[in-house]
């Protein structure tokens, strides 16, 4: 039995199944595993458009879901886990993505598409080992099985449907009950396709727990051991596990990642300077001279650039139709949601600060002086926010990140109870119209430099909206325009503690009982089990600012000192993740 080493391996240890899903319940405590379940409150909302594949999909939600269990139990369970296990399903067909019917007539919707059809069933499962002391291992992998449905006559459908089975099963049915009745074949794992590919979870547990001389020879789909996992190409249609180990045999991938890691980001930053996606865009299958001359560069150095781009998966291989979904959508400089702005922010500024990264470690202060030649106060009030390139640039950038951000942050928490918010800092107005979009009811002031506000209409030539008004000022020194909700993005991490406290106490003045502050920010949390983003970002603050990122519990005691309280966070799974707290 692949499991029975394995579960002796787990004994002592505080195994949690991050699931409310009854059938994982009963796979996993059918085969004996101890375990307790804490279902996860991760809201399964992630954009699907920003994942290139559904596999991917389902992966992140499983993680998430188990990252929320892992952080929460700490607060509210007063008990830390060692292992969390978080698993989603989800049915594809015809490149949809199924998930769990809303209603019936959903469950028609989802029926009817599967009826005489192949489809795919995707389970993405995440392992968190929460305090493994040789080292952080987090394991996350996804099984696929095929199946396929009969042709559903409508009066069979409504039978189905009427049962109540499908409500709460991804794809509307439910294999291993009555919808059994629905299904021809089954090509793989049947249990993944009822919830939880147990066959997989047990090689993973078997490849972290018991040492190669130890286990039965057996091969994940995709490698053979942990160091084939370290030195095995980045294959497309690799099935096998993604997990970062540090182990004594070969060189650990994640530490072969970090050191290239560097060399991807400067690709991505050249890529961009160079335009290269806007000119793939215009001409499909571009040869790679015709593509150097456009670019202005050398063609052997586009030609390594181009493969250096379809390795990292932003570029199709040459000749099929170059931009990837993702390209499209985030690298060409005027698409809706361009990050180009953004990017050209992080090759221009933060690349340059990065590279005094020691001396700023050293010396715990930013290295604007090092980089740019000029001491700075609170960044974006002297000589560095002037109206040129520079400044332009970086209301680009900001401007590329609201946009991005700014849906998950405006729909993070029920703002009904709020008629006028203040975007404090609000830059472009980006993330203003997103709120307004969320919510109907709330007009938005956006409160900003004099210089920044001057140069809103080149970002939103055509977004006029009465709901959105523009005021002109300093936070520091001017007095806030009234609001019952004030909105700060990313603001408070650029502060200095001083700054902070002098502009926390600002807003507890201006708000009264029921007002309320929103933060947006990348918040750090304490079991370090999230991904290490918010780690680079807290760096990036103590690089390019007297600031820092925070923690949940380091921003509920800064807010609570300035009269706020009954603090919310939201991870949403974004860049930034939002707070919302309350005036006492
Ligand atoms: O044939 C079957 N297909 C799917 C199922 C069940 O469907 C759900 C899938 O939904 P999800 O992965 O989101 O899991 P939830 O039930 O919502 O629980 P979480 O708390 O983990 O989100 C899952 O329960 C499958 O078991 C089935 O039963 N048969």
């Amino acid at each position: 039995m692949v499991l029975i080493p394995v579960i002796s391996k787990l004994n002592g240890k505080r195994v949690v199944l991050a699931s409310a899903s009854p059938r994982r319940l009963e796979i996993l405590t059918n085969i004996g595993l101890q375990f307790e379940v804490v279902p996860s409150w991760f809201k399964e909302t992630l954009d699907k458009t920003l994942f290139k594949a559904p596999y991917e999909y389902a992966v992140e939600t499983a993680k998430q879901k188990a990252l929320e269990v892992a952080q929460r139990m700490p607060l509210k369970h007063l008990k830390t886990p060692d292992i969390v296990i978080g698993a989603d399903t989800v049915v594809t067909v015809d490149g949809v993505i199924l998930e769990k019917p809303i209603d019936k007539q959903d469950a028609y919707q989802m029926l009817s598409r599967l009826s005489g059809k192949e489809h795919s069933v995707f389970t993405g499962v995440a392992i968190l080992l929460c305090n493994e002391r040789e080292g952080e291992l987090t394991v996350d992998f996804y099984e696929e099985t095929k199946v396929k449905f009969a042709e559903l006559s409508e009066e069979m459908l409504w039978e189905y449907i009427n049962s109540g089975e499908p409500m709460d099963k991804a794809g509307g049915y439910g294999i291993q009950a009555l919808g059994g009745m629905l299904v021809e074949y089954v090509h793989g794992d049947f249990l993944n396709v009822v919830g939880f590919p147990l066959n997989h979870f047990c090689k993973q547990l078997s490849a972290i727990y018991i040492k190669p001389s130890e286990s039965p020879t057996h091969k994940i789909k995709g490698e053979d051991s942990a160091v084939s996992a370290a030195s095995r190409t980045s294959e497309q249609d690799m099935v096998g596990p993604s997990y970062t180990k540090s182990n004594n045999e070969g060189l650990p991938h994640n530490i072969v990642d970090l050191l290239d890691g560097f060399k991807a980001s400067k690709t991505l930053f050249t890529a961009c300077r160079l335009k290269v996606f806007d000119v793939l865009r215009a001409s499909e299958g571009l040869r790679v001279k015709v593509a150097a001359e456009r670019i202005g560069a050398s063609v052997t150095g586009t030609e390594r650039l181009l493969d250096a781009a379809v390795s990292l998966g932003l570029l199709h291989k040459l000749g099929q139709g170059e931009n990837t979904e993702h390209a499209s959508q985030f690298l060409v400089t005027d698409s809706p949601l361009s990050l180009h702005g953004y990017i050209l922010h992080c090759n221009n500024v933060v690349w340059p600060l990065f590279t005094h990264l020691e001396s700023a470690v050293r010396e715990g202060t930013n290295q604007q002086e090092r980089a740019f030649g000029k001491k700075t106060g609170y960044l974006f009030q002297d000589g560095y926010f002037k109206k040129d390139e520079v400044e332009m640039q970086f209301l680009n950038a900001m401007h590329s990140t609201a946009k991005v951000t700014g849906r998950a942050v405006a729909t993070a928490f029920d703002l009904s109870g709020f008629k006028t918010a203040c975007d404090v800092g609000g830059c472009t107005g980006a993330m203003a119209y997103e709120f307004i979009i969320a919510h109907p009811g709330l007009s938005v002031i956006v409160f900003d430099l004099p210089t920044v506000i001057e140069m809103r209409s080149h970002f939103l030539p055509g977004e006029q909206n009465d709901s959105v008004s523009f005021v002109a000022g300093d936070f520091f020194k001017d007095d806030l325009p009234k609001a019952d909700l004030y909105i700060l993005a990313r603001i408070l991490h650029d502060c200095s503690d001083e700054k902070v406290d002098e502009l926390l106490s600002k807003l507890s003045k201006a708000c009264t009982t029921g007002c309320a502050v929103l933060l947006a920010e990348t918040v750090l949390d304490e079991a370090k089990t999230r991904a290490s983003r918010a780690y680079m970002q807290s760096l990036n603050m103590l690089v390019q600012t007297e600031g820092r990122e925070r923690s949940s519990a380091q921003y509920k005691q800064l807010l609570e000192s300035h009269g706020f309280s009954r603090m919310r966070v939201c991870h949403t799974g974004n860049f930034l993740d939002a707070i919302l707290a309350y005036k006492q």
